[in-house]
């Protein structure tokens, strides 16, 4: 049976390997520090994230990279995306040839404009087919809790994703499978973006039509964008697109949100930054490296430019609002 490593003990990272591990997949997990392995091992507990959940028994931990990654024939990325390239690095040499690269991870990288499956396929030397993303409504929190959650794995090798959909399917967790790596990215990417968006408006004491207005015409930004770099519009209105984009934006769970919510309140961004207690909002990046993506493919994005020029030119978000309100009319 194949072995899977995880690679990032942080909140996806933990309550994914819960998955695999209830599917019937032997997993180990690495962590960062030493001690969250111990803790894992010993009490099976992740002690920085997701502590109120108990892990399976048979979830093993390690801070030896070498270690997980022995025999593994699936290795599931669950590191940020601004660091996934320098994690990745560290890693490459001890992969077995063959194995299947699974990236959790939601952003485009800042500088190169690469999409996650990009970054592996340069930093591993990996044939694109060895490369598959995960991607969907998967707030960690609420799958750990065994909630009923759906995804898609998209992988342009469709074996290799259907051996991972056998691999992570659980009674709780049902997994779809797509060739569109280009789509399920994108949708990932863009909508923590517009979810920081919602965030604003929540925090500026704005109700639901704002909110439902910011959800559909982030969609509408977010697909032009993926069907310009070669997605198919369909996945955009599938589980990674609107399935997520709903999730995110209406969650209090998400950290994306949570982190827009205190800057519509008006805290700084480092104030938003420190409350996020070290995790990672990647819309706060990927709002900068998607606005680049897409400016240079002509592709219009209003409220990703607007969550870019608050988080990093200065403006407020009212300001944001207003500069958005005011723009031309056209048909929908
Ligand atoms: N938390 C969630 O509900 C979901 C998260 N994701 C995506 O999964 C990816 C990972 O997210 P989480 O596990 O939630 O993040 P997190 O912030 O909870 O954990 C990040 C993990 O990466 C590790 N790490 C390794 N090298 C690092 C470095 N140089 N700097 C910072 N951290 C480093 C940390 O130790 C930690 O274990 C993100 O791209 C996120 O968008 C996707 C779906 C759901
Ligand atoms: O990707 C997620 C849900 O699908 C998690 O969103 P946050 O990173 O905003 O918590």
């Amino acid at each position: 049976m194949t072995k899977a490593a995880v690679m990032g003990a942080g909140s996806f990272g933990t309550a994914f390997a819960k998955v695999l591990c209830d599917a019937g997949t032997e997993t180990v997990i690495w962590a960062r520090r030493g001690a969250v392995a111990e803790s894992i091992n010993e009490r099976h507990v992740n002690p920085d994230y997701l502590s109120e959940v108990v892990l399976p028994d048979g979830l093993r931990a390690t801070d030896d990279h070498r270690e997980a990654l022995a025999g593994a024939g699936v290795v599931v990325l669950a590191v940020p995306s601004q660091t996934l390239r320098t994690n990745l690095a560290e890693w490459a040499g001890v992969i077995g040839p063959q194995a299947t690269l699974l990236s959790l991870a939601k952003g485009v990288e800042s500088g190169t404009l690469m999409r996650m499956s990009q970054v592996i396929g340069e930093v591993a030397g990996a044939d694109a087919n060895r490369i598959a993303v995960l991607s969907g409504p998967n707030l960690a929190k609420e799958i750990a809790q065994g909630q009923p959650t759906a995804t898609v794995i998209a992988c342009p090798d469709s074996a290799r994703a259907i051996a991972l959909q056998r691999a992570c399917a659980t009674g709780y967790f049902r997994p779809y499978t797509n060739t569109d790596v280009i789509g399920c990215e994108i949708g990932g990417a863009a909508k923590n973006v517009i979810a920081l968006c919602c965030g604003m408006a929540v925090g500026i004491g704005l109700g639901e039509n704002t909110l439902a207005a910011i959800i559909t015409r982030g969609l509408a930004e977010m697909t032009r964008l993926g069907v310009a770099l070669g997605a198919n519009a369909k996945t955009l209105s599938g589980l990674a697109g609107v399935g997520d984009l709903v999730a995110t934006c209406s969650s209090p769970l998400s950290r994306n949100r949570t982190f827009g919510e205190r800057l519509g309140a008006g805290e700084s961004l480092e104030s938003a930054q420190a409350a996020a207690n070290g995790q990672v909002a990647e819309g706060v990046k990927s709002c900068s490296s998607v606005r680049a993506l897409a400016q240079s493919y002509g592709v219009e994005m209003p409220l990703t430019d607007a969550v870019h020029r608050v988080c990093h030119e200065g403006l407020t978000p009212q300001e944001a609002l207003a500069q958005l309100l005011k723009r031309d009319m056209k048909p929908e």
